[in-house]
């Protein structure tokens, strides 16, 4: 694992929370993109290494709907930039891990991604991300 890549945010309106996380943080969002495989909207905010990036979801099958439903809006999983995320993934199953998808899947901001799930982490939502060059 390298540096943490992003840290996701789930909200309730995109919109509302980019004006917010613009004042908080100083910076103004530098993309915006849905992930349709994912029913979430995104926005991201750069904070030196690491990102701040904001969902809303955009169907209430989402990841992000069900969250906001149970949790409410809120920190929803932490992802750090890999080098090799099959050899990452391979690393991490052998350990114990739980994957939450066994292929890579195309991510937000130019990343193939994949999740672990939280029963193994200490519940908290791992995202793999490596950059596609
Ligand atoms: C990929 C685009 C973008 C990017 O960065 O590129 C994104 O980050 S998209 C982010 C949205 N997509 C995902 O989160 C995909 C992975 N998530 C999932 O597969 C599910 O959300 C899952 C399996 C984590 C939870 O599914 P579901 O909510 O249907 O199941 P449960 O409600 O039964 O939850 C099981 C168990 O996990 C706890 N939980 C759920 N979400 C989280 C979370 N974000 N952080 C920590 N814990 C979480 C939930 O409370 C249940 O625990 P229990 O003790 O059994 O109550
Ligand atoms: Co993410």
């Amino acid at each position: 694992m390298q540096h943490v890549e992003h840290i996701g945010i789930a909200v309730k309106s995109l919109s509302e929370s980019n004006t917010l996380f613009s004042k908080l943080l100083g910076v103004s969002p530098y993309k915006q993109e849905g992930v349709e495989s994912e029913g979430v909207l995104t926005s991201f905010f750069q904070t030196g290494q690491t990102k701040i990036e904001l969902l809303e979801a955009t169907n209430p099958d989402s990841p992000i709907a069900k969250f906001i439903e149970k949790k409410g809006e809120g920190i929803h999983h932490i992802a750090f930039e890999v080098e090799d995320i099959e050899a990452e993934m391979a690393r991490l199953k052998s350990e114990g891990f739980i994957l939450l998808n066994e292929v890579p899947k195309k991510g937000a901001d130019n990343k193939l991604v994949c999740f672990l799930h939280p029963k193994s982490t200490n519940s908290v939502l791992v995202e793999l991300c490596q950059t596609i060059k």
